[in-house]
């Protein structure tokens, strides 16, 4: 594997769904001049693509058959970040809730996490100055070697009330069933066989439970710069 230039800093950023990994990962890759990986866009982007193609996503062989045929293309601005299937912009379908539902069956098949990770590592390898990967296996199995780890962690109960404020306004039935549809999507992450959702031994882990979104991003951040100074 190719490794980015000595002076770039690799950021991998994973945890669980509402922990805060994208709006972190983003705001601390701008304020660094970093490049930014979204990698749950990239798994949303595949299972969008099975959709599209009538592949049935329960059907792990049929999945697996499939998943070497769409271009997954993912721009790294964290200003813009984009992500295209063959060519098309996907960014606004890959976040419907039918795509919600069955990324972590598409996202356990190890054919697909194969492919998916060499995307990350040719990804990570070309961002000169350095860059933040966020998702659930970057600090142990996609970028084992990274200059930093961190794995942010939330109560259910604020991860859901962050998730379902994003939808509509928030009320309590629909925090019930956002914090049900994220339990399942956690235990089917965390429980799959290939590289699921776990935290590094050498990661560092924040929870974000009480904190505002700015207290992490300055968290990272200022983990960041006491790396990059221990390298000095
Ligand atoms: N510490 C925080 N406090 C309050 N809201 C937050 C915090 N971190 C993130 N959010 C909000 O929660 C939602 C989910 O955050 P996001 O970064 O998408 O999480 P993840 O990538 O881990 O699923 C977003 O609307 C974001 O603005
Ligand atoms: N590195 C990764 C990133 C995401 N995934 C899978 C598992 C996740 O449930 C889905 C979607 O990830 P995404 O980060 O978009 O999910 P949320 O923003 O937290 O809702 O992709 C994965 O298996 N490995």
């Amino acid at each position: 594997m190719e490794t980015a230039a000595p002076s770039a800093v690799i950021v991998a950023i994973d945890g669980p769904s509402g922990t805060g990994k994208s709006s972190t990962s983003k705001a601390v890759a701008a304020k660094l001049g970093l490049r930014y990986l979204d990698t749950g866009a990239q798994y949303r982007a595949i299972t969008w693509w099975m959709i599209t193609n009538g592949i049935d996503t329960d059907d792990a062989d049929a999945v697996a058959l499939a998943a070497g045929k769409p271009a997954i293309v993912s721009g790294t601005d964290p200003a813009a970040p984009t992500i295209t299937v063959d060519g098309v912009d996907a960014s606004g379908p890959i976040r419907t809730r039918e795509v919600t539902s069955k990324v972590s069956a598409v996202s356990a098949v190890p054919e697909v996490r194969a492919l998916i990770t060499d995307l990350q590592r040719g990804i990570a390898a070309e961002a000169e100055g350095g860059i933040v990967v966020e998702g659930r296996d970057i600090g142990t199995t996609v970028l084992p070697d990274a200059d930093l780890k961190v794995f942010l962690t939330a109560s259910p109960e604020a991860r859901a009330a962050r998730r379902s404020g994003e939808l509509r306004g928030k009320d309590a039935a629909d925090v019930a069933a956002t914090k049900e549809a994220l339990i399942k999507r956690d235990a089917a992450d965390s429980g799959r066989k290939t590289s699921p959702l776990a935290k590094a031994g050498d990661a560092v882990e924040v929870d974000t439970t009480e904190l505002t979104l700015e207290q992490v991003i300055e968290c990272v951040v200022t983990l960041v710069e006491e790396k990059r100074a221990g390298r000095k």
